[in-house]
């Protein structure tokens, strides 16, 4: 595969984290990094600074240079992104990590066979561990296919699914990353009320949850797991007790089911 030339148009958190991972990971396989933003210059510059990436408001000047160029804006803005794009590209690979957009939208906006893909990645990919899904257009090649998979093995690991899989794992995936952190820090501020310092209880938290991700890893299922840490009749069956008592499952369904709708709904707007 020849080195490849990434175009981002959005200059976000989720930009960052794959082009971080990416030339961390992937530096070889990669020739230049452009970036754009639509107004935020301090953040462009930013990003030139950290990354040596190339930075720059005339993102129509680049497509003719591109290999690939991913969509990194907010869902909403992915339309009139497209509308925008369309004239300048001629056989370019474009992907899309917006929430709720699919490949029908850039089918249906670029020209007729343009090679296209959605995916939905994580934040973990600054760190090489994003858990990205895919799924690809019709006009993919194998040539496509081999460019996306060596962009999200730089970023972690990733399955190929269906569009509406990833509709449905968007929160699973995309976003439990921050009902993860949400309970890692509703445990922190618990930890501080019995006198510890802040770094202490963020120690024992990250050690904590970074033990269980190690355990999960392992292989043993979830289930198993909690079995183990749950001495019969003991102290932490007491507490997950309160867990079902107050529906835990019924919880996260809640919080996955608004999570997708919403995404659906961004990509309308
Ligand atoms: N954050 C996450 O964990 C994940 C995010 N995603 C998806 O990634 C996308 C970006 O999210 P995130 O990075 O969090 O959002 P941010 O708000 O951090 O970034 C959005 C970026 O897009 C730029 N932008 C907006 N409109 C345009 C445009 N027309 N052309 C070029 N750039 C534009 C913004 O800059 P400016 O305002 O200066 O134009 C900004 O740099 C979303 O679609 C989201 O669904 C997917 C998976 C996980
Ligand atoms: O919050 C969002 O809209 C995006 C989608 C997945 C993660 N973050």
């Amino acid at each position: 595969m020849k080195k490849q030339t990434i175009l981002f148009l959005g200059a976000g958190r989720m930009a960052e984290a794959i082009l971080s991972g990416l030339l961390a990971r992937k530096r070889d396989s990669i020739e230049e990094i452009i970036v754009t933003n639509r107004s935020n210059e301090a953040r462009l510059a930013e990003l030139r600074a950290a990354y040596g990436v190339t930075a720059t408001r005339d993102w129509q000047a680049q497509v003719a240079g591109a290999d690939a160029i991913v969509l990194a804006m907010k869902p909403g803005q992915v339309r009139e992104t497209l509308v925008e794009l369309a004239p300048h590209v001629n056989g370019q690979f474009v992907f899309t990590v917006a929430a709720g957009i699919g490949t029908g939208m850039m089918e249906e906006l670029l020209p007729e066979g343009t090679p296209v893909a959605w995916v939905m990645p994580n934040t973990a990919a600054s760190v090489g561990a994003s858990v990205s899904l895919y799924t690809y257009g019709k006009s993919v090649r194998a040539e496509h296919r081999a460019v996306l998979e060596m962009i999200l093995d730089g970023i972690g690991s990733y399955e190929e699914c269906t569009e509406e899989q990833i509709h449905q794992l968007t929160a699973v995936t995309g976003s439990a990353p921050a009902f993860l952190y949400r309970f890692a820090e509703v445990l922190e501020e618990t930890a501080l009320q019995f006198g510890v310092t802040k770094e202490q209880a963020h120690r024992m938290i990250v050690g904590m949850v970074y033990g269980s991700a190690l355990m999960l890893k392992q292989g043993d299922s979830p289930a198993a797991l909690r079995d183990q840490v749950t001495t019969p009749g003991g102290a932490t069956a007491a507490g997950l007790r309160v867990m079902e008592e107050r529906e835990f499952p019924a919880l996260i369904g809640a919080a996955v089911e608004a999570t997708n709708r919403r995404a659906k709904e961004m990509a309308k707007e």
